[in-house]
């Protein structure tokens, strides 16, 4: 008996246990099986790997699943089979007895009677008369044929057995016997296959009745269709027509159960990751009401909705559909292919993503213009970035961006760009509309320059791009969160006529626009911009109307949608025209991440900086032309001309005044602008008559009060420096672009509030003076000279 311990004495515990010596352990060890053929047992593990992985590949997988189908509907087969040889033996039945009856040619003459139609009638009984004459004769002279050939047959062969009687064969001459041993060859061979003949006839006939009596509703199968429970599942025909079928279309439905088989103009083939079929549809249905069914569709066909693509073909009663192969549009495009090597020519393409068909989408830039759009944090800003980087790698593009928020997504871009501003504030919306305004200036240049050359060659061509002294090199500008400038109140309206001039005119000349936007919609985004816009890609959108504002009215409803595409899930991934020749493409951009310190950009832009210095094609080797500024307009000077003698003149009315004299400056103004642009110069406005007035004394006071410093912006130097609107970020000029020569300003600085030089700007910096006057790698107007 075990002692009990005492309180908070520790006792170790035993459960079960056997003392045991060395001898009783070698002798144990002795009894375990030995590995006796190490290597043949690798070699047996190897050729099993092998042979599961054989098992395992996807054809033998395939033809496993169809093998055990077969075998589980077999019972069921051999009960249809048997329903279709009596279906197929009734249908002769009915085919022979309409044949004999003339029933189609009968029911013509009950119609034409029922419709009143009397020789419509007596046309159709001639013909059941003139039918039948010709029947019988035919049959006459096939019974002829046949008696006259056995009459003579028959003849034949008692002539030749009386000769065998009456005269041995051996007597006969050799000829004769030849003629005998044929008759007792056919004789024999007839004798030996007559049993197999008559087997064959029957199975043939079987055969033929089954066939006839097939299930013929559209997608019926009973050879080698598994069920939708096989995971490998694939898209033919007969599939397609099942999934059509039940869509609960009542046009197509009342077709398909009326016998009526669907017309495939293009048969259900492989297209890169998926399979592609054109459909003529019937009667009263048309692809867009299929593309109003496409879950349902996918649904039928064992797809998930955005791997089924129905749009409508070239005419609207045909249906071009494309299904992706299971699961291949859920990866990502992988890395950038230039991520790490190679140039680009903006003539080629640059590489964007994959489609859906698996292949890489490279649309060139010139003579072509971009908006792309979509919810955010979809990938839009990637797609830019993408694009511009492709661009950046060629050294004749020049590039040109301007961000309307505040946003560091294109910073690591700024050495390669000539001009980059970024901000919430207005003059980044104003040297924005400047630089449109400049590249129409330059879009009017390159047509004089074009027109020059020999042959007038219609556009810009790579051989002409490489040409430094004409200026014509691919000039990309691109505006990020584009709305901010389109929907700017001072300045959207003519962001909006320059865009719109150059999407319109500009593809010619090389002039490229690329612009983004989160809120594609029409007060957003002018509709002349949607509508001309070359290449939309739209990323996950919220309704048909962001989706048409991007890729083009009516895309929607031919099931072009960017609507299937799910937030999150699908980042990164857009439906894209005018990318490539196809109707669209489902593009599955390439990523270069710049985000949570992983930096792949930056890079990428000192690879094109240093391409830009080892090479003589770059646009920085031509002399530039200055960026052609916008006017000041002397806002003082404006409101003594438009107030004239008159003694005071009320607020309304000069603010009219002033929009009729300058409709671009002063259109957006509000009389609180007209207020706030006269205190600047001390100048205050009365109630007079119950009406705000100004006081003519008052502004020629102000005028003869302020510096009278030349190329000086005066409203800028009446605000202490401090109370300016804060200035977004410079443009500046590539660092290797250190060639350019001192601007030549054609025209002075911004009228107000423009951009000061900041202390922490590069040394190569903007380029930009404090008069207003910058430099810009534009090139000299040759044509001019
Ligand atoms: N092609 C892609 N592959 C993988 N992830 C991507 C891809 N494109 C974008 N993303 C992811 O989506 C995030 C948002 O991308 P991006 O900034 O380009 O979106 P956005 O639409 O411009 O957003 P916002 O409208 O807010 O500016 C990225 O940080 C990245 O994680």
């Amino acid at each position: 008996m075990t002692p009990r311990p005492e309180r908070g004495e520790m006792v170790p515990m035993v459960f079960d246990g056997a003392m045991v010596d060395d001898e009783t352990v070698a002798a144990q060890g002795q009894g375990v099986p030995r590995l006796a053929f190490p290597r043949w047992r690798a070699v047996v593990g190897v050729a099993g790997d092998r042979v599961r992985a054989a098992v395992r590949c996807p054809a033998v997988v395939h033809a496993r699943s169809v093998a055990r189908y077969r075998v589980r509907q077999a019972p069921r087969d051999a009960v249809r089979l048997s329903w279709f040889l009596v279906r197929g033996v009734g249908r002769w039945g009915a085919k022979g007895w309409r044949w004999a009856s003339h029933a189609d040619l009968r029911a013509d003459a009950r119609a034409a009677r029922l419709a009143g139609d009397v020789q419509a009638r007596r046309t159709a009984q001639e013909t059941i008369r003139a039918d039948a004459r010709v029947r019988w004769a035919r049959a006459g002279g096939v019974v002829r044929r046949v008696a006259v050939g056995a009459a003579v047959a028959t003849v034949v062969l008692v002539l030749l057995a009386l000769g065998e009687m009456v005269a041995g064969r051996e007597v006969m001459p050799g000829w004769l016997r030849a003629v005998y041993a044929v008759r007792d060859a056919i004789g024999h061979g007839v004798a030996v296959g007559w049993p197999w003949v008559w087997r064959s006839t029957v199975c043939a006939l079987v055969c033929a009745a089954v066939w006839e009596g097939r299930d013929r509703t559209p997608g019926a199968s009973w050879i080698t269709r598994p069920d939708r429970d096989d995971d490998g599942s694939w898209v033919d025909e007969r599939m397609i027509s099942k999934a059509l079928a039940h869509l609960g279309i009542a046009p197509l439905n009342a077709f398909l159960r009326g016998g009526g088989e669907l017309v495939y103009t293009v048969p259900a083939r492989r297209d890169g990751d998926g399979t592609h079929a054109r459909i003529r549809l019937p009667l009263g249905v048309t692809a867009d009401m299929v593309c109003d069914r496409r879950r349902v569709l996918a649904g039928n066909l064992g797809r998930a909705s955005l791997e089924t693509w129905p749009t409508t073909g070239e005419e609207d009663g045909v249906l071009d559909l494309w299904v992706a192969d299971k699961g291949t549009l859920s990866g990502g495009a992988g890395g950038w292919p230039l991520l790490h090597e190679g140039t680009v020519d903006v003539f080629d393409g640059v590489p964007v993503g994959l489609s859906q068909r698996g292949v890489v989408v490279a649309p060139p830039l010139p003579e072509s213009n971009w908006l792309i759009g979509g919810r955010p944090g979809q990938g839009k800003t990637n797609l830019l970035r993408v694009l511009l980087l492709g661009a950046a790698l060629d050294p004749t593009c020049e590039l040109w961006v301007f961000v309307m928020g505040e946003s560091p997504d294109f910073e690591p871009l700024r050495p390669r760009l000539s001009r980059y501003r970024m901000g919430l504030d207005d003059t980044v919306a104003a040297d924005a509309v400047r630089a449109l305004e400049d590249l129409c200036a330059e879009m009017e240049r390159r047509g004089r320059i074009l027109g020059e050359q020999p042959g007038r060659p219609p556009k810009v061509s790579r051989r002409l791009a490489d040409k430094p002294a004409l200026g014509l090199h691919p000039l990309i500008m691109s505006i990020d969160e584009c709305h901010e400038l389109f929907q700017h109140p001072r300045y959207g309206k003519s962001a909006e006529e320059f865009a719109v001039r150059l999407i319109k005119r500009g593809r010619k000349y090389g002039i490229v626009l690329l612009l983004a936007t989160q809120s594609p919609t029409k007060d957003s985004i002018p509709r002349e911009v949607t509508r001309n816009v070359s290449c939309g890609a739209a990323f996950a959108v919220a309704d048909h109307i962001a989706n048409d504002g991007l890729l083009g009215s009516g895309r929607y409803r031919a099931g072009i949608r960017a609507t299937e595409l799910r937030m999150r899930t699908d980042r990164g991934t857009c439906v894209a025209v005018g990318v490539t020749d196809a109707t669209f493409e489902l593009v599955r951009t390439f990523y270069v991440p710049f985000e949570d310190g992983a930096d792949l950009v930056t890079p990428v832009v000192v690879r094109a900086l240093e391409h830009m210095a080892s090479t003589s094609r770059t646009m920085t080797a031509r002399e530039p032309i200055p960026e052609i500024m916008a006017a000041p307009v002397d806002h003082l000077e404006d409101i003594h001309s438009v107030i004239g003698d008159e003694p005071r003149v009320r607020t309304q009315v000069v603010l009219a005044r002033l929009a009729a004299h300058n409709p671009g400056e002063y259109e957006p103004w509000s009389a609180r602008d007209l207020r706030a642009a006269l205190l600047r110069h001390g100048v205050h406005s009365y109630k007079s008559d119950g009406a705000m007035v100004v006081r003519v004394a008052d502004v020629v006071s102000a005028l003869a009060r302020r510096p009278q410093a030349i190329g000086v912006d005066e409203d800028a130097a009446d605000v202490p420096a401090d109370d300016r609107e804060a200035g977004g970020t410079q443009g500046v000029i590539p660092a290797s672009s250190g060639r350019l020569s001192p601007s030549r300003s054609l025209r002075k600085g911004p009228s107000q509030g423009g951009p000061s030089q900041t202390d922490d700007e590069p040394a190569n910096g903007p380029h930009r003076h404090l008069d207003g006057r910058s430099a810009d790698s534009l090139p000299p107007d040759v044509g001019a000279s």
